[in-house]
């Protein structure tokens, strides 16, 4: 039976959403004419390189920034036209962690959750149990009367995830949650927030610059640089298949790094003039398959020179360097597209 493609269901839109800085006589373009949605269930990452007005546009969506023009739309209110009050009642389906936790150091791991339920209609033993069960759901039950001072980093980010989840929101924006984590710890809060994406149905938009969590999260990526959105796509069609230059310098050319290529020798280098980059979905190819087939087709054979694979969503990408016995025609690139290989030839300098 056909698959029926899932109805698109946004919960997000922002739509030709600029944010201008005046500082004395200088005008910072931070974000320039960006339209997005976020679909329910989403997690969705929003990368690019630092100053590229990632931070400016992810507060756009709770207006912590106003933007100067352009629409922010969620679950179908325009927040940007709305009263002081609804918009104090729209943001409460909103949570936000940042970089930096931002505890409050003077109230224990219960009263800064219990902080965010200030305008609940709950009494004070019920806002006390509520903050106890959040704290329990993001793993740090017995933590209730300990101070934030006395708590790992991603025991902090964790009361924080607790504390924006507290109005039960319907997402959850992360401004660079994991950025002053250790890696060990950053995976830990991925997986915390993986199931809370699940189990919740919370959706997520995060902004990194560390690339590997955006790929190791998001099923849907956004570049944006200097202020404008350059691409966005499925995660694994990013990695696969990057069609803007700044996505491929943020994705493509830490796999594909001169770390890696300095690994060949400079002797190897002039004897290597056919030597290419490829990526593509092991679900779509795999190595032997394709290879035999340049061999059985053109008489070209291969001579990996490394290769490595990365696990987005439901995919397995593939990324390689390799040598070929001879330069690829432009009919074989033709046919390696057809099938769904990327291909580059590396220009060694
Ligand atoms: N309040 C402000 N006043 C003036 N300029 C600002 C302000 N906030 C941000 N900018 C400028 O807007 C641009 C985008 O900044 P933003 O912090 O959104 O980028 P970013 O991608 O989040 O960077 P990083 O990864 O380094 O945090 C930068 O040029 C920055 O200097």
């Amino acid at each position: 039976m056909e698959e029926v493609p899932m109805a698109k269901d946004p919960v997000i839109a922002l739509k030709d959403v600029s944010v201008e800085f005046k500082n004395k006589n200088k005008v910072v373009q931070a974000v320039h004419n960006v339209t997005l949605e976020v679909d329910r269930g989403d997690v969705f990452g929003i990368v690019g390189y630092s100053g590229a007005g990632k931070s400016t546009l992810i507060r756009t969506i709770n207006l912590l920034q106003k933007p100067t023009s352009g629409e922010v739309i969620v679950n179908g209110q325009q927040i940007t036209k709305i009263s002081a009050k609804e918009l104090r009642k729209s943001r409460e389906k909103i949570g936000m962690i940042f970089q930096h936790f931002n505890l409050m150091n003077s109230l224990n791991v219960v009263d800064n959750v219990i902080l965010s339920l200030g305008h609940s209609s709950l009494s004070k033993r019920e806002k006390c149990q509520r903050a106890t069960e959040l704290l329990h759901l993001v793993g740090l039950s017995g933590k209730e009367k300990v101070y934030p001072r006395q708590l790992s980093g991603g025991q902090k980010q964790r009361v924080a995830i607790a504390r924006a989840l507290a109005n039960n929101p319907e997402i959850l924006l992360s401004d660079e949650s994991t950025s002053a984590l250790d890696p060990q710890t950053t995976a830990s809060i991925l997986t915390l927030l993986k199931r809370l994406n699940r189990e919740l149905g919370l959706t997520i938009v995060l902004i990194t610059h560390q690339l590997e969590v955006a790929e190791d999260i998001c099923n849907r990526i956004a570049v944006i640089n200097d202020g404008e959105l350059v691409e966005q796509a499925e995660s694994y069609q990013i990695l696969l298949n990057p069609q803007h230059q700044i996505t491929r310098d943020l994705f493509e050319d830490t796999f594909f790094s001169s770390d890696n290529l300095l690994k060949i020798t400079p002797t190897e280098q002039i004897r290597l003039k056919t030597l290419y980059r490829l990526s593509y979905d092991s679900s779509e190819n795999d190595n032997s398959s394709l290879f035999d087939w340049l061999r059985d087709q053109f008489e070209i054979r291969t001579k990996i020179i490394y290769t490595d694979s990365v696990a987005v969503q439901n995919h397995v990408i593939i990324k390689a360097v390799v040598e070929f016995s001879k330069e690829l025609y432009q009919h074989i690139l033709n046919e390696l597209e057809i099938r769904h290989v990327n291909i580059k030839k590396v220009e060694l300098s």
